[in-house]
This record gives C-alpha cells, structure tokens and sequence, in this order.
C-alpha cells in the first residue's frame, strides 16, 4: 500500500473532551529518492526577529522557518511595538533599537516555544516596563530559573509560579549591571538571554558556559555589526553597541533535516539530497555520529557563505553499528536525540546514550516518550537516569503511538512508520507545526520520486 495513500488520511476521532487528530501511517514500500530543501533554521529565524526588532534600520530575513513557535516570536514582537511585514519571499523588520520597544498592552504568548521565553526574559530584562508572559501546558513545566535567577541578579524584577521558575512569569526590567557567570548547564537558551541582557549595559558582561553550545547568537552579533569576544568558553561582550539592520538567509534546519537523513540511511534503494542545509559547527552532531555508525553520508559545503556555513547532504541506504553517544557531543545534537534513538534501533549492537538529563526539560521528558513510544513499536529500549540504552537491529511492529504534544516526538514516530511491518496510528501529529509543518510533504515527495 502506498504511503498515507497517496495523500495525508486522517481519522478524526474523539479523545475525551479534546479532537485530537490521529494519522495513519504506513510502512515505505520503495526507497525515498530526491532531492529537497527542508525550511529554514528555527533557532537563527527566531534569532533574525529578535535582532532586527533590536537594531537600527531594517532588516530583510529570506527562508524564515513558518512554524508555530518562529510565529510566536513574531507576534511578541508585534506586541512589543515593532513594525514586522510579511511576503511569500521574506520578511521585514522595521528595527527600533532596544529604546524604542514598548510596553506591551497584551500579555505575550510565546506557545509552546522555550527558545522564545528565555531569549526574550533576557532582552526585556533591560527595558524599564511591565511584562506578562504566558504559553502552553509544555511550556509551564520547562524551567525558567536557569534565566530567571542571572537575570535577577543583574537587577531585573521577575515574579512567577514556584519562585519565578514557571509560566506565567512577569517581568520589569530596567538598569541593569554587568555580571560574571559560570552557566550551571550547557544552554544556548540561557546565553543567548544573558547576551540580550548584557547588551543593554554600560559595562563588560562575561559568561562562561561549561561546554560549546550553538553558537547562532554570537555569529548573529557579528552580523548587525556588534563586537564580542569569544574564547574557547568564555565570552566577553560591552553593552550600549549600535547594531545595524543585516539581510539574513536562514540556511536550512539541520535538526528538521535529520529525519529525512535518518529515513534514507534505515531504508532499502534510498539516495536523499538535503540541499542549503546549516553546518555550523556547534550543530553538526548527527553527521558524527551517523558516520561513526558507518552511515553513508556525504557532506558538500558552500564556500561562499559568510556567517553561518552551508551545504548539501547526502544520505544513502546504510549498514550501521551501535556506538556510545555523551560528553561535549551531546549538545551539538541535543533535538537530534529522538530521532537518533530510532536510528540506534536499526544498527547491529548496543548503543548508549549518556549525559543527555537536558532532554528531561524539553516539549515532554524526551527520555521517558521516545522510550515509551518506540517500545510500542517492539524496540530494545531502556531509559538511564541522564539517557538511553538501546539494542538492534530489531524490526518494529506497528502501534498506536503519540506525539504527546511534541514535535520532534511526532516526527520520529512518522520516520519510525515508515521501517515498521504494520500500520501506524500517530495521535497529535498536528504538534509537528511547531518546526516542521511541510514535513509531511516533503516526506511524501521523497516517496513519490522514481
Ligand atoms: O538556542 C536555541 O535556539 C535552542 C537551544 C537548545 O535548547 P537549550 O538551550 O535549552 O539546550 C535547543 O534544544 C532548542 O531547540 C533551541
Ligand atoms: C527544544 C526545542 O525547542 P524549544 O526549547 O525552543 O521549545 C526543540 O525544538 O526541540
């Protein structure tokens, strides 16, 4: 039977008091084949809106990534005075400069995107006004106090559940003064929001994270003309810079293009090309380790680009092996997590997957899902305290499985579909919006092409 019948076929059926749309999924009958550009990165689209709104002139963002969470971003900022048109080809931002923000009449919603709520804790950690912000369910369980705390400690007032940990949170920001901080964990969130903090100050700001995590915020400086110093893991920035409007191409998202990477090398007569993808080098985890796996993996870079490096991938039917995935790796593939624990079950051996406890905190507890998850499908999966152990090769039955509300769940339960031998009933893939909301179609292409 073909995949999804050739179409998306839903099932709408009545869970409680909720609709909640339930996909049936069946298994790939051919290899994926083709060529296609997954959207664009939703750390840097999220980042190019923050930017833009915070420097002076405009800003032109080309592959911004349509998704729910980069939406929120965009509606924050509307709310916060900044002038944000939309075409089918880019966005625009009319750029106030951190002074010419305004206190928002509406409380803002963020959805269900954490890299929205810690980002912009830390920019409005330095605007003298009030702030309420709320988001969904996920959200109100994601901590806030690897924020919210430096953040106070730099002088901003913020008042929430549990002691300012938890959404809703209220904020008045204002004066406020340089810090050294040596992160308690491996963040790009928290970072990113003490560099929008400390570049409202009048003075040096150091941070030191304990290991290299994405670096798009301190590229993205560089980009509207700011200066920052980075060494090894300590960065230095001085408040009070003038930033310029820039001109942003989003390169492609490498951890939206991991599912697609994983599918070809799991399935039979499979050559997929992921073109214009993200290469930076803090996010390249999956490419090591489907490697290391003795994945068939080719990597293409585009010498021209300037700020974020790019390329194509290609990926073709592979034998793999288990290996042992931890230490400073794992944040350069933190959300690659769930879809390389599927791949695991594929490969001959065990794979371990250790000092990962980050994906506690994530949409859902991610160890406790895809364990539950993939072991409805027949995997050798077991949960560890900080990851996974997972033993292959083992074919995977079909199932009734769940998103529960988070996309990168929904996602890997798709690809998973595809290897299964019976049909798959995925319940909530409308989660996948958040990062991915073409990923049905992209994945049907790859199907349908000779
Ligand atoms: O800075 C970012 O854009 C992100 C950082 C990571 O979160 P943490 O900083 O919490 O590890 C990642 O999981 C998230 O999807 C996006
Ligand atoms: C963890 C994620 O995003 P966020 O923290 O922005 O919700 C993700 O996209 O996997």
């Amino acid at each position: 039977m073909n995949y999804l019948s050739n179409k998306l076929k839903k099932i709408e059926i009545k869970v409680m008091k909720n609709e909640m749309s339930v996909t049936e999924l069946h298994p790939a009958n051919k290899g994926l084949k083709g060529t296609i550009k997954v959207p664009g990165d939703k750390s840097i689209s999220h980042r190019a809106i923050m930017f833009g709104a915070i420097a002076n002139g405009v800003t032109i963002v080309r592959n911004f990534l349509q998704g729910a969470d980069c939406r929120s971003t965009i509606e924050c900022f509307r709310k916060l005075g900044v002038k944000i048109e939309e075409s089918i080809d880019e966005i625009r931002i009319y750029g106030t400069g951190f002074d010419g923000l305004i206190e928002p009449v509406d409380i803002l919603d963020v959805g269900n995107s954490g890299t929205t709520t810690r980002l912009i804790l830390g920019l409005l950690a330095g605007r003298p006004f009030h702030t309420v912000i709320i988001g969904d369910e996920s959200i109100a369980k994601r901590p806030m106090h690897r924020v919210t705390q430096p953040l106070q400690e730099m002088g901003a007032i913020i008042q929430g559940r549990n002691q300012g940990n938890y959404t809703p949170l209220s904020i008045v920001g204002g004066q406020l003064k340089p810090i050294q901080y040596e992160m308690p964990v491996a963040s790009a969130q928290v970072k990113s929001a003490l560099l929008l903090a400390a570049l409202q100050i009048d003075g040096e700001t150091t941070i030191i994270e304990p290991v290299s995590t994405r670096d798009h915020t301190e590229r993205m400086i560089k980009q509207f003309g700011g200066k920052i110093k980075l060494e090894q893991h300590t960065i230095k920035i001085t408040g009070k810079q003038e930033l310029h409007g820039a001109k942003i191409d989003v390169p492609g998202d490498i951890s939206s293009a991991a599912f697609f990477m994983v599918a070809a090398a799991l399935i039979n007569n499979s050559e997929v090309v992921l073109e214009n993808v993200g290469l930076n080098p803090t996010r390249i985890g999956i490419i090591e380790v489907l490697k290391e796996m003795g994945g068939d993996i080719h990597i293409e870079e585009n010498c021209d680009q300037t700020y974020e490096p790019v390329g194509n991938i290609t990926v073709k039917t592979s034998n793999l092996k288990g290996i042992e995935i931890g230490g400073d790796l794992i944040p350069r593939l933190i959300d690659e997590l769930p879809i390389i624990a599927l791949l695991a079950t594929q490969a001959e051996g065990t794979t371990i997957i250790k000092n990962a406890e980050e994906l506690k905190v994530k949409e859902t507890n991610r160890i406790d899902t895809v364990v539950k998850e993939l072991k409805t499908l027949g995997a050798d999966i077991e949960a560890t305290n900080d990851g996974m152990i997972i033993k292959g090769k083992v074919q995977l039955n079909g199932g009734h499985v769940h998103s529960h509300g988070d996309h990168r769940i929904g996602m890997m339960l798709g690809i998973a579909s595809l290897i299964s031998k019976d049909t798959v009933h995925l319940e909530g893939t409308d989660a996948i919006n958040v990062s991915y909301p073409t990923f049905f179609e992209d994945l049907h292409q790859l199907l349908a092409t000779k």
